[in-house]
């Protein structure tokens, strides 16, 4: 759990430090007081990137050219701080006053989940959503999937430029055979992480709509009884013609489905967030009991299109783990149903947050 976290320069909030408790926190404040840039100062800590732009220019404050964020971590007694600063357009990530070698590390220290006026997108927008989110899964759960992933992205940049006609064309039946083996190796590893999250679907039956009708289909991005090889090889000349790969793991979807239709059409638009709440939640729940301490999970402004009785039986949901969350609300009365439990409350203003004891 993250026991401090110091900012400066993160969108409103100049300068700032606050001890998080390791339940609820909650971060109430009026529309601009910058309650939505703590959770992003949280986020851009673990991920480096915000959950609200990838542009990262846009989260430095206007008036300045660096931002950073630092905090401490406390895991089975022991301490480790993190740091990210964005410098001009450097990112830099410490563990323990060294550089750290990749985002990964700092990420696996601090697993954090937001769940933001925008996560119904997991359902109503394009595929990549849905495959970061598998992804997402598959980084914590398997600790080798970040490099068979980076293998893959590495191979598939190369096989674009080469389809281009950017680089040697002779190579790419070679790099063919290298983004089948990889691409094939993260399909296994999706599947597998698939079916446990499937298993586990059933602990957030309350926040589905007629859960005995819900059906999740994964798609790989190649036809199913095809080796990856073949279809590469069977689509390369549309492939050239495109300038980018056909199939792959790439193109990979997971739809889910209510009552046989695609619940992004089937379901209104709070039955789809609160599907999308229960899909992050069991994502989390599963990664929590697999990896044996919590993830850190923010919730920012969940009122906003949900009514009261969804609201509560999200704040059922939420209340039912043990573990650090932050949850931003307009008022107090918003943030109600969360308040459950060891809670700490803080209130944010013109980009100041103090606590309220
Ligand atoms: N790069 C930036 N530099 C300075 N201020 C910024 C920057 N980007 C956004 N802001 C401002 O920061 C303020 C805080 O925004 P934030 O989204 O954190 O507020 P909020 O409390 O979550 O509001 P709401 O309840 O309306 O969602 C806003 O006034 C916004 O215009």
């Amino acid at each position: 759990m993250l026991t401090e976290i110091a900012y400066s320069n993160i969108r409103n909030l100049s300068e700032g430090a606050f001890s998080p408790g390791f339940g609820v926190n909650l971060i109430t404040g009026d529309n601009a007081a910058g309650k939505s840039s703590v959770l992003e100062a949280i986020h851009l800590l673990s991920l480096g990137r915000s959950f609200r732009t990838s542009q990262l220019d846009r989260v430095v404050s206007s008036t300045e050219s660096e931002c950073w964020v630092r905090g401490s971590v406390r895991r089975d007694g022991r301490i480790t701080r993190i740091g990210f600063q964005r410098a001009g357009k450097r990112n830099r990530f410490r563990i323990d006053g060294t550089d750290a070698t990749s985002v990964a590390q700092t990420a696996r220290t601090l697993p954090v989940q937001i769940i933001h006026p925008d996560s119904h997108r997991l359902l109503t927008s394009g595929p990549a959503h849905r495959r970061a989110f598998l992804d997402w899964g598959c980084f914590y759960a398997d600790a080798g999937f970040h490099a068979v992933w980076r293998q893959y992205r590495r191979a598939l940049a190369q096989y674009n430029c080469a389809l281009k006609g950017r680089i040697d064309r002779n190579i790419l039946h070679g790099l063919e055979q290298a983004l089948a083996v990889h691409g094939e190796d993260i399909d296994r590893r999706r599947r597998f992480y698939l079916s446990e999250l499937l298993a586990s679907l059933s602990s957030m039956d309350p926040l589905w709509p007629e859960p005995e009708d819900r059906v999740l289909v994964y798609e790989p991005g190649w036809h199913v009884n095809t080796p990856l090889l073949d279809a590469l090889g069977k689509h390369r000349q549309r492939a050239i013609r495109f300038g980018s790969a056909m199939v792959g793991p790439h193109r990979a979807d997971l739809t889910v489905l209510h009552r046989g239709e695609p619940a992004a059409t089937a379901l209104s638009r709070g039955q789809i967030k609160r599907v999308t709440v229960a899909l992050m939640l069991t994502q989390m729940t599963l990664y929590e009991s697999n990896a044996g301490h919590s993830c850190t999970l923010m919730i920012d402004d969940i009122a906003s299109e949900l009514d009261a009785h969804s609201v509560r039986l999200v704040a059922d949901a939420i209340g039912k783990r043990s573990g650090q969350c932050f949850v931003s609300a307009l008022s107090l009365d918003d943030a109600q149903p969360f308040m459950h439990g060891d809670h700490r409350m803080f209130h944010v203003e013109h980009g100041r947050l103090s606590e309220l004891l």
